[in-house]
């Protein structure tokens, strides 16, 4: 069965996106998940993203990181999915209903109330979660926050010189996290202005991270180190997030169609 597919990404976050509202896929599991991400024998992204019918929003969006394993959130791919749509939009996701409309600087996306509770996150047991007692090789007393997905957040004096790709997947699995993280490393640059690089649980260091933007601005406001209203500056460009009076996360930032494809879905299967 051939299959078409939409390649897109929010700023080099990118996605696989497939749209069975109309054309239905066959059944997708974390093996053919994985085939289809793969850079080197599929089609390549950090997530693959499939559109649904849903009763009660305008599309159901699932997401599926490159390792197979489906999840709750992701930020870049709902600002891509709204362009895609083209006008505002409810869209039902795991981690229930996002509302978003496309805009003059991209797209922004009202990404819900932040949870702080260590078993909120989740962690393993109970713990401060605006300064964690843990360490890694460095990284020491991380926030945890829940932005419908998990992020550990370690502000350091200098992101870029952090061994990510090392010390990214030792935290991703540690047992404290029950269902992996997210892991940031971010340095505050001025009161308006962080910059930000991800390790994403089931996907590895990723160009941006949409949750990950959204999870770090508001450790970094709960910690009064930052403006309730940053720029978040990522290897793939940046972000704008506000944490309003409401409590509720706005990510603003852009999304792009990169090109349109079909595969053979017996490839993969
Ligand atoms: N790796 C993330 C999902 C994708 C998040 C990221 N691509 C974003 O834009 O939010 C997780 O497992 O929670």
């Amino acid at each position: 069965m051939r299959v078409s597919f939409i390649k897109m990404h929010g700023l080099g976050n990118d996605f696989v996106v497939l749209d069975a509202r109309e054309e239905a896929i066959p059944a997708m599991t974390p093996a053919i998940a994985a085939r289809i991400a793969d850079r080197r024998t599929g089609i390549g992204c950090d997530q693959l993203i499939v559109l649904e019918a849903a009763d009660n929003a305008d599309f159901r969006m699932r997401i599926v990181n490159a390792d197979g394993g489906e999840v709750e959130a992701c930020g870049n791919a709902t600002r891509a999915v709204v362009m895609l749509h083209g006008a505002p939009a409810t869209i039902e996701t795991a981690a229930g209903l996002l509302h978003a409309r496309p805009g003059e600087y991209g797209v922004t996306v009202d990404m819900g109330v932040p949870r702080f509770g260590w078993d909120d996150i989740p962690l393993s047991y109970a713990m401060d979660t605006l300064s964690m007692p843990v360490g890694w090789d460095g990284l020491e007393n991380p926030a945890a926050v829940n932005v419908g997905n998990p992020h550990a957040i370690f502000f350091v004096p200098d992101c870029d010189a952090v061994p990510l790709e090392d010390l990214g997947p030792t935290i991703e699995h540690d047992p404290l996290f029950p269902r992996r993280v997210n892991v940031n490393v971010a340095t505050i640059e001025t009161p308006t202005r962080i910059r930000l690089r991800v390790w994403e649980r089931g996907a590895g260091l990723t160009r941006a991270c949409g949750t990950g933007a959204c999870a770090t601005a508001v450790a970094a406001m709960r910690r009064g180190l930052v403006e309730r209203e940053v720029e978040v500056v990522l290897p793939g460009g940046p972000l704008q997030i506000a944490w309003g009076e409401d409590e509720r996360i706005a990510m603003t930032g852009p999304a792009t169609e990169a090109y349109r494809g079909t595969f053979e879905w017996s490839h993969f299967a």
